[in-house]
C-alpha cells in the first residue's frame, strides 16, 4: 500500500511526500527532473526518474511498488509561459495526465488526488471564490488543469476510482524543519522573488501594477503555507480511502494580502530594505483572489497550522538562506 507521488522532486510534491512519510506512509516519487531536483526527493521515498505520461512505465511501477493511490503534482506551472507555448501546456498538463489516469484505471487504482489551481476560475465576479463558481480560465495553464479535472470527473463515474482535485491558491513558505522549500528553476511567485531580493539574489523587486481596485491598488492573493497544503493532501487521501465522494476543494485560508503588504512583511521579517520598483500590470492578473475555504475544512477536517503571513515569510526566507549556504543556485 504505497502512494505514487508524481512531481515529488518539485516544490509542493516534495512537501506532500514529507507529509506522507511523516504520517507513516510508503512513498514512490516519479519525476522527470525537468524542473525538480534529485536532492529534493525526501529521504525515505523511493525515486524513479521518468515521465508521468509514460503509460508502460506507469503500469510497471504500479505493480512493482504495490501502488494503491496516486497524488499527481507533475506539470508545467508558469501562467505567462502557457500563453506563449499553449500546446506544450496542454501536452504536459492534460495529455500526460490522461495517460496517468488511464494507467491508474487499468491498474485498478482506486484513489487519485490532483493538483489543480485557483486559475480554473479565471477572473471571478466576486470573492471569496466558492467551488461551484463557474470554471472560466483565462490562460492555457488554467484550461489545461480544468480539462484534467473534467477527465477525472468523468473517469470516476465510469470506473471504480474516486478523486479529489485540490484547487490551490497562492502556495508559499517552506517546510518548518527546513527539509524542503521552493526550488523551482524559473520561480515567478511573489514571496519567492521577494525572499530572493531580501537575500541579495536579485537586485530589486518589481510591483506589477498599483492601479487595481483594491485598498492599496496592488493585487490581493490568498497565500497558503506549503506544509498546510501538504497536510490537506494526506487528509484527502484518508477521506478517499474512507469512501469519500469525489470532489473539488479550494485550498486557501479565506483571507488575502496585497502585494505591498507581502513586500512589507518580507522587509520586516528579513530586516532588509531591498529596492522596489513599480512596473506595468502583468497581463491576466485578477485584482483579488481569495478562497472560500469552508469545504476543505468541513469535508477533510483540515486545520491549518501556519495561517500567518510572517510565519510563511520566515520559512521562505530561512529556505532561501539555506539554499545559499548549500550553494544550490536556483537560477532565475
Ligand atoms: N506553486 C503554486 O503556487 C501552484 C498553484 C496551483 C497549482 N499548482 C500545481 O501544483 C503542482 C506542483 O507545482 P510546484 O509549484 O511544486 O511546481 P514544480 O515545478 O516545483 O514541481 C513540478 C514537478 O513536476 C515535474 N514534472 C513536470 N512535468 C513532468 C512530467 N511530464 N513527468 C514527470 N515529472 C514532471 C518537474 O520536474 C517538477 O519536479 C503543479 O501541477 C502545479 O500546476 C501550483
Ligand atoms: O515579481 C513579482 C511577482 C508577482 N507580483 C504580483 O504578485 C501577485 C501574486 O503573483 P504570483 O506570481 O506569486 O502568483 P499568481 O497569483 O500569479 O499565481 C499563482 O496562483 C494562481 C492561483 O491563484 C495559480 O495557481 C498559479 O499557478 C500560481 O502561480 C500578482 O498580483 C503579481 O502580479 C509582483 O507584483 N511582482
Amino acid at each position: 500500500m504505497t502512494v505514487l507521488v508524481t512531481g515529488g522532486a518539485g516544490y509542493i510534491g516534495s512537501h506532500a511526500a514529507l507529509a506522507l512519510l511523516d504520517a507513516g506512509r510508503k512513498v514512490v516519487i516519479l519525476d522527470n527532473l525537468s524542473q525538480g531536483h534529485r536532492w529534493a526527493v525526501p529521504a525515505g521515498a523511493a525515486f524513479i526518474e521518468g515521465d508521468c505520461g509514460d503509460y508502460d512505465l506507469l503500469r510497471r511501477l504500479i505493480t512493482d511498488h504495490d501502488i494503491s493511490a496516486i497524488m499527481h503534482f507533475a506539470g508545467s506551472i508558469i501562467v505567462p509561459e502557457s500563453v506563449v507555448y499553449p500546446l506544450d501546456y496542454y501536452y504536459n498538463n492534460t495529455v500526460n495526465s490522461r495517460a496517468l489516469a488511464q494507467a491508474a484505471v487499468d491498474a485498478g487504482i482506486r484513489h487519485f488526488i490532483f493538483s489543480s489551481t485557483a486559475g480554473v476560475y479565471g477572473e471571478p465576479a466576486k470573492t471569496p471564490i466558492l467551488e461551484d463558481f463557474p470554471s472560466k480560465p483565462i490562460s492555457p495553464y488554467g484550461t489545461s488543469k480544468m480539462m484534467t479535472e473534467k477527465m477525472l470527473a468523468d473517469a470516476s463515474i465510469a470506473h471504480d476510482m474516486n478523486y479529489v482535485a485540490l484547487r490551490y491558491f497562492n502556495v508559499a513558505g517552506a517546510d518548518p524543519k527546513g527539509r524542503s522549500g521552493q526550488t523551482s528553476r524559473k520561480a515567478t511567485h511573489l514571496i519567492k522573488i521577494a525572499s530572493q531580493a531580501a537575500t541579495g539574489l536579485r537586485p530589486h523587486l518589481e510591483i506589477y501594477g498599483d492601479d487595481y481596485e483594491t485598498h492599496d491598488g496592488t493585487c490581493i492573493r490568498d497565500y497558503i503555507h506549503v506544509s498546510d497544503l501538504a497536510n490537506a493532501h494526506v487528509l484527502a487521501l484518508e477521506y478517499l480511502e474512507n469512501g469519500g465522494e469525489s470532489d473539488v476543494m479550494n485550498c486557501g485560508y479565506g483571507r488575502g494580502f496585497s502585494v505591498r503588504e507581502v513586500i512589507a512583511a518580507v522587509k520586516d521579517v528579513s530586516g532588509v530594505d531591498f529596492p522596489v520598483k513599480l512596473a506595468e500590470r502583468r497581463p491576466g492578473d485578477p485584482a483579488a483572489l481569495i478562497a472560500g475555504a469552508d469545504r476543505v475544512r468541513e469535508k477533510l477536517g483540515w486545520k491549518p497550522q501556519h495561517d500567518n503571513l510572517e510565519v510563511i515569510v520566515r520559512h521562505a526566507l530561512d529556505w532561501e538562506v539555506s539554499l545559499k549556504t548549500r550553494q544550490v543556485v536556483d537560477a532565475a
